[in-house]
């Protein structure tokens, strides 16, 4: 496929008849010697100006996140549980910062999974491609591992405590 960007001021760049749209990207093909042109990105529609519109951009994507995938609220429920639960049975700092990290990993790559699911469907539309099914399917599958080891490690740091406080009170 070639990606004929013929109003890019980088043209010039390009690769005449090049097969693969790798060629094409700006980036690439900048003159190392200009430092300014080394990062302009002539193939984004709009390139946040300021730091705050940069958070205003990622916070949109996390709401987006939230409102439209389960998953991702079911993993925010599950993580804000696990770290409120820490905090009141007064586990250790670190304990507490583990449990943190692993949620949020997870929800990270709900994100993520929520970004390739976008990424794929705007490639191949309502189209089937066995490589769609493998790029969703693996994303799904990172989320799935992180869930599982987030799991793992939330139940052994917090079921111990959990149990003994309950053993105390039933007594
Ligand atoms: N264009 C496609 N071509 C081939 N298989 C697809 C395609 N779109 C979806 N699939 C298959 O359908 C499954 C479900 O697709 P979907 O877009 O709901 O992703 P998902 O990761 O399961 O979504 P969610 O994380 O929201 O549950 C994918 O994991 C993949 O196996």
């Amino acid at each position: 496929m070639v990606y004929n960007n013929t109003h890019s001021p980088n043209s010039q760049y390009l690769v005449p008849g090049s097969r693969s749209i790798v060629h094409d990207l700006s980036l690439q093909n900048q003159p190392e010697s200009d430092p300014n042109q080394r990062f302009k990105r002539d193939l984004a529609w709009c390139i946040a100006p300021t730091l705050m519109v940069s958070f205003k951009y990622a916070w949109a994507g996390v709401r987006y996140a939230f409102v439209t995938q389960r998953n991702f609220r079911i993993h925010t429920l599950i993580g804000t549980v696990a770290i409120t639960l820490a905090i009141l049975l007064e586990l250790p700092p670190v304990e507490i910062a583990v449990i943190g990290l692993t949620s949020g990993l997870v929800m990270t790559l709900e994100l993520l999974n929520t970004a390739v699911e976008a990424v794929v469907d705007l490639t191949v539309k309502q189209s089937y491609h066995k490589l769609a099914k493998v790029a969703k399917d693996c994303a799904a599958g990172a989320v799935l591992i992180s869930a599982i080891a987030a799991l793992l490690v939330a139940g052994s740091l917090l079921l111990p405590p959990l149990v003994t406080r309950i053993l105390l009170l039933m007594r």
